[in-house]
């Protein structure tokens, strides 16, 4: 496996990092949603790492459950299987402790997460535009999706067909190409921040 979100095979155990005992200064789970390459995975991760919460991945969990990569479950069992195991996958995860989840790119379209999320989570829409994302996404072949064409076309498309779904979020933060996955994770805390106002139900006081 490559760097955080760059999957070639089933992820890893669920929750990682460096708070497997805690939650740190997290008190409800925060959702990051966007299209492929808007750094979900890769920031979440560093997102979970700055605020001492458990870090969690639907699209890696998704694949511990089925024993195989997302590609194989495209490929043996379609799109429907995929869609129904994230939805299942997404709920049971809310229902735990408070965590830091990178979805998959199209967890949020689904109407059903979309009221699991505004009812247990506050959801973050890491929004890029689409230069940035097909080249975040050029040269991997693991998104089944971007495979069956011309990856900018297919990513403009779900641009047009996603962004007016991803604006329901509680957060917009833009996922700009010239900022480190640090930067991008402190600007997702500001927005938090100020989402919800000092005390608010998501984060505790820095310490
Ligand atoms: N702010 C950033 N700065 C530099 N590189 C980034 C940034 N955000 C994402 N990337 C890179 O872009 C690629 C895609 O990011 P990532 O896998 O986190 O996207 P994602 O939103 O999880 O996509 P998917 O929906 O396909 O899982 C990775 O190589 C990641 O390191
Ligand atoms: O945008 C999408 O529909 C997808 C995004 C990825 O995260 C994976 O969930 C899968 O490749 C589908
Ligand atoms: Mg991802």
């Amino acid at each position: 496996m490559g760097e955080t979100g760059e999957r070639d095979a089933p992820g890893p155990p669920a929750a990682t990092g460096p708070a497997e005992a805690g939650t740190g200064r997290l008190l409800r789970p925060v959702v990051l949603i966007g299209l492929m390459g808007a750094g979900k995975s890769s920031v979440g991760q560093r997102l979970a790492d700055f605020l001492g919460a458990p870090f969690c991945d639907s699209d890696n969990e998704v694949e511990r459950a089925a024993g195989m990569t997302i590609a194989e479950i495209f490929e043996r069992y379609g799109e429907a299987d995929f869609r129904a195991g994230e939805r299942k996958v997404i709920q049971r995860l809310l229902e735990d402790r408070p965590l830091v989840l990178a979805t998959g790119g199209g967890a949020f379209m689904n109407a059903e997460t979309r009221a699991t999320i505004a009812g247990r989570a506050v959801s973050v829409w890491l929004r890029a535009d689409l230069d940035t994302l097909v080249s975040r996404t050029a040269g991997r072949t693991h998104r089944p999706l971007l495979n069956r064409g011309n990856p900018r076309e297919i990513l403009g498309r779900l641009v047009e067909e996603r962004y007016p779904v991803y604006a329901e979020a509680d957060c917009h933060v833009d996922s700009l190409r010239d900022q480190s996955h640090e930067a991008m994770a402190r600007r997702i805390i500001a927005a938090l921040e100020a989402h919800e106002g000092p005390g608010g139900p998501v984060l505790a006081p820095a310490g």
